[in-house]
C-alpha cells in the first residue's frame, strides 16, 4: 500500500535582480536555491501509472521562475508563501504544497570608502533558510520555519565541560578551558495565528518582521557564543533560544542543531618535556569526525522545574 505521495522539484537555482527605478545603476540582487513538493489526490500517478494528476516537475521549475519574476522574492518567507500558495489554489487536486529556499550570503562591498551600487561579495557557506508549508484545509494557516545554516564559528577560550555523568565507560577528562567550534543550525518557527494568509504574511514581510527576527536571531547568537563563559553546549543554545524568544514576538518556538566540533588537546610531552596540555595548550588537532550533536527545541511554555 503507498503510504506516502510527495513529490517536486529540488535544487532550483534563482538568481533576481531588483534595480532602482529612481537610479537603475544602483541593484540589489538575491540568489536562492528552491524545493517545491506537492501532495493530494496524486495517488494514481503510483498504483495505477496514471499521469493524470501529475503536474509535471518541470512545471513546478517554471513557476518557481515565473512567481519570482512576477512576484516580491524579498524576503524568502514571502516567496516561499506565494509560492504554496500557488500551488493549492491553482490545483484543485493538490492539497498542500512544502516549499524550502536556500538563500545564499551576497553582501555589497566597499569601494574606494563607499558600498558598490551593484557589486557583491559571496559572505562565506552560511545561508538564510526557510520551510513553509500551506495546506488546503479549511482554515489552515502557513507553516513558516525561517532559519540560519553553516554559520560556522569558533572561540578558542571560554568553554569548559565538567561535572557530568562518569562510569566504566567513560575516559573524557574535565575541563574548564576548551575550544568551542559549531555549524550554527537555528530556526524559528512562527506562530500560525500570525500567518493565516497570504495577506497576513505580506503584511509581516514589508513591515520587516522576517528580516528583523532573521538579524536578531543571528546576532544574539554570535554574541552569547562570544560572551558567555559556556558551561555546555546544551546550556548555551538553550540560552540563545531564549534570548530569541525574548526578543521577537511572533516566534513561537526556537531549534538549535549544533555539531560539537572536536579540537583536541596534543600530548608532546614525549618531546623533551614540551608542555602543551593545560594552561600551556597551543597546539591543538581539529577533529574531521565523529562530532558531538547537539539538538533543543524551546517554546514559551513556562519550565515546571
Ligand atoms: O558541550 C558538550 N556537551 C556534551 O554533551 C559533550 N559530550 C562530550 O564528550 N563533550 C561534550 N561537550
Amino acid at each position: 500500500m503507498l503510504t506516502q505521495a510527495i513529490y517536486g522539484k529540488d535544487n532550483v537555482r534563482v538568481l533576481k535582480v531588483k534595480k532602482n527605478p529612481q537610479n537603475p545603476n544602483y541593484q540589489d540582487v538575491i540568489e536562492l536555491r528552491v524545493c517545491v513538493l506537492l501532495e493530494g489526490d496524486i495517488d494514481e500517478s503510483y498504483t495505477k501509472a496514471d499521469n493524470a494528476s501529475i503536474v509535471p516537475t518541470d512545471t513546478v521549475k517554471n513557476t518557481i521562475h515565473i512567481l519570482a519574476k512576477q512576484t516580491e522574492v524579498w524576503p524568502i518567507e514571502l516567496f516561499g508563501a506565494t509560492l504554496t500558495n500557488h500551488f493549492v489554489t491553482k490545483y484543485s487536486h493538490i492539497h498542500a504544497a512544502h516549499a524550502s529556499i536556500t538563500q545564499y550570503r551576497w553582501t555589497r562591498y566597499e569601494v574606494d570608502g563607499k558600498l558598490h551600487p551593484h557589486s557583491f561579495i559571496q559572505d562565506g557557506a552560511e545561508t538564510r533558510v526557510v520551510h513553509v508549508v500551506k495546506r488546503d484545509t479549511a482554515g489552515s494557516a502557513f507553516s513558516i520555519n525561517s532559519g540560519i545554516k553553516g554559520l560556522t564559528v569558533l572561540k578558542s577560550t571560554g568553554s569548559m565541560f565538567y561535572g557530568y555523568n562518569k562510569d566504566d565507560f567513560t575516559t573524557l577528562k574535565e575541563t574548564t578551558d576548551r575550544i568551542l567550534s559549531t555549524d550554527v543550525d537555528a530556526s524559528w518557527l512562527w506562530a500560525a495565528k500570525t500567518v493565516p494568509t497570504l495577506a497576513a504574511v505580506e503584511k509581516l514581510a514589508s513591515s520587516g518582521v522576517f528580516d528583523d527576527a532573521y538579524t536578531k536571531a543571528r546576532a544574539i547568537t554570535l554574541r552569547t557564543f562570544a560572551l558567555e563563559n559556556s558551561a555546555s553546549v546544551q546550556a548555551t543554545m538553550y540560552n540563545m533560544a531564549n534570548q530569541i524568544l525574548a526578543a521577537t514576538t511572533h516566534v513561537e518556538s526556537v531549534h538549535y542543531e549544533l555539531p560539537n566540533k572536536h579540537y583536541f588537546n596534543i600530548d608532546l610531552s614525549w618531546h623533551h618535556g614540551l608542555k602543551n596540555l593545560g594552561k600551556d595548550a597551543e597546539v591543538y588537532a581539529p577533529q574531521s569526525d565523529p562530532n558531538g550533536f547537539i539538538k533543543c527545541t524551546v517554546d514559551r511554555t513556562k519550565s515546571k522545574l
